[in-house]
């Protein structure tokens, strides 16, 4: 039996009623998983390691899934606060391999003619920032933190989750995919963040931080890029991450740790940001999920100090934010794995989308400035959502 298409794998998905869609944009790991072999509920870090032992051993195949960004609890979610799954049948697109038995498909296509019917935004959001600006510039020892906003986008009709696939493929490209569907829950990331990656004890991170917008031309684009380069505000944001990231690899003993002195400049369809790529080798006793949880919030999305921060997002955000900045990702039979970070995010449910967004905010951050810069931040979802009202299929 040959391979199943790109196609055929996008309609699985939309027909099943538990599915996983995960893709890194250098092309290495593309994989889709159908059905649920086992799931874990509203899971943590050590419930999500002591669950991987429990995991059938006949057939092994990786799981899938996310960390909640904090212990805040979003109401009525069984996929927002943490959710893990091992599906009934993983394709690994790369080596063109599926591992375990084909799915029932229980869910029926209509016809879909979606449209917008009402978006909510958080128009005070700047009011609410304000106050930790204010804080940070009376407390010196508050050097960072990362507040987040959601916009809520009413639907006429449920997604098309075909076409969904379809357009997020081939309009962000140069970022990472994860889509994770559990029965009528639907969260969609679209990053250009990685929080780890091992292979063979091989471990790859990066810091993320510091943001402008795209030039309408390469003239104008080159001269954001090399304004941002040389902006001192985004340029103590990236370097608040990059050292903290630093620290806590050396902590976890992370060895032969590689850390370039100068960021690079990271190019999505609607922002460029500051970008440190960050390798090393894992101590022989460490593992994913050791990392994965020593590194995370890191400061691209809690902030410093990490307590105060995460005080501060729970205060000031009016929602919890479930997976939106969490870990999320996947996990090998052997423990090698990667987790992202799970922003440029959506969550989906009954014809409503939850769109979130957040910015890194100093003591001199201008509050209507960073607003601007989570609505950039927000158009990767808005647009695939605006792509389903002019849907043809
Ligand atoms: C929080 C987000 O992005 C984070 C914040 C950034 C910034 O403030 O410059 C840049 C990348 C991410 O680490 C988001 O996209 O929602």
């Amino acid at each position: 039996m040959g391979f199943l298409t790109e196609e055929e794998l996008q309609n699985t998905f939309a027909l099943a009623s538990d599915a996983v869609y995960f893709a890194t944009p250098d092309g290495q790991t593309k994989y889709y998983g159908f059905g649920k072999q086992a799931e874990l509920i509203g899971a943590s870090f050590d419930q999500v390691q002591e669950w991987l032992t429990t995991l059938k051993k006949d057939e092994p195949k990786p799981v899938f899934g996310g960390f909640a960004f904090d212990d805040q609890q979003v109401a009525d979610s069984e996929l927002m606060n943490g959710y893990f799954m091992q599906p009934a049948i993983v394709y690994d697109v790369v080596n063109h391999k599926s591992i375990g038995q084909p799915i029932d498909l229980v869910r029926h296509q209509t016809s879909f003619n979606t449209t917008i019917k009402q978006v909510t935004d958080e128009n005070d959001w700047p009011v609410r920032i304000q106050e930790a600006i204010d804080d940070m510039k009376q407390n010196k020892q508050h050097a960072k933190v990362v507040l987040g906003r959601q916009c809520q986008v009413a639907l006429s009709d449920p997604l098309d989750e075909k076409q969904l696939l379809e357009k997020l493929q081939s309009s962000q490209s140069t970022s990472y995919h994860f889509v994770l569907k559990h029965c009528d829950e639907l969260f969609v990331s679209a990053t250009p963040e990685r929080l780890v990656k091992i292979t063979n004890g091989q471990l790859a991170t990066a810091a993320v931080a510091g943001t402008i917008k795209r030039g309408t031309d390469v003239v104008s684009d080159q001269a954001l890029a090399d304004t941002l380069w040389h902006d001192a505000k985004n340029r103590i944001e990236h370097e608040t991450v990059v050292a903290t990231i630093k620290e806590r690899l050396q902590a976890a003993q992370v060895q032969a740790l590689t850390v370039p002195d100068e960021p690079q400049i990271m190019k999505n369809p609607q922002v460029q940001h500051l970008y440190t790529p960050i390798t090393g080798q894992l101590a022989p006793d460490s593992n994913l999920l050791q990392i994965a949880s020593a590194l995370h919030p890191t400061p691209a999305l809690g902030g410093k100090p990490r307590d105060w921060a995460l005080a501060e997002i729970a205060q000031i955000e009016k929602q919890p934010r479930g997976l939106f900045s969490g870990p999320i990702g996947m996990i090998d039979p052997d423990g090698d794995g990667e987790f992202i970070v799970g922003i440029r995010s959506m969550w989906y449910r009954e014809n409503l989308a939850t769109l979130f967004a957040g910015a890194g905010i100093l003591a001199d951050s201008d509050a209507q400035m960073e607003y601007q810069e989570t609505a950039l931040k927000l158009l990767p979802m808005m647009n695939l959502l605006k792509e389903q009202t002019e849907n043809d299929g």
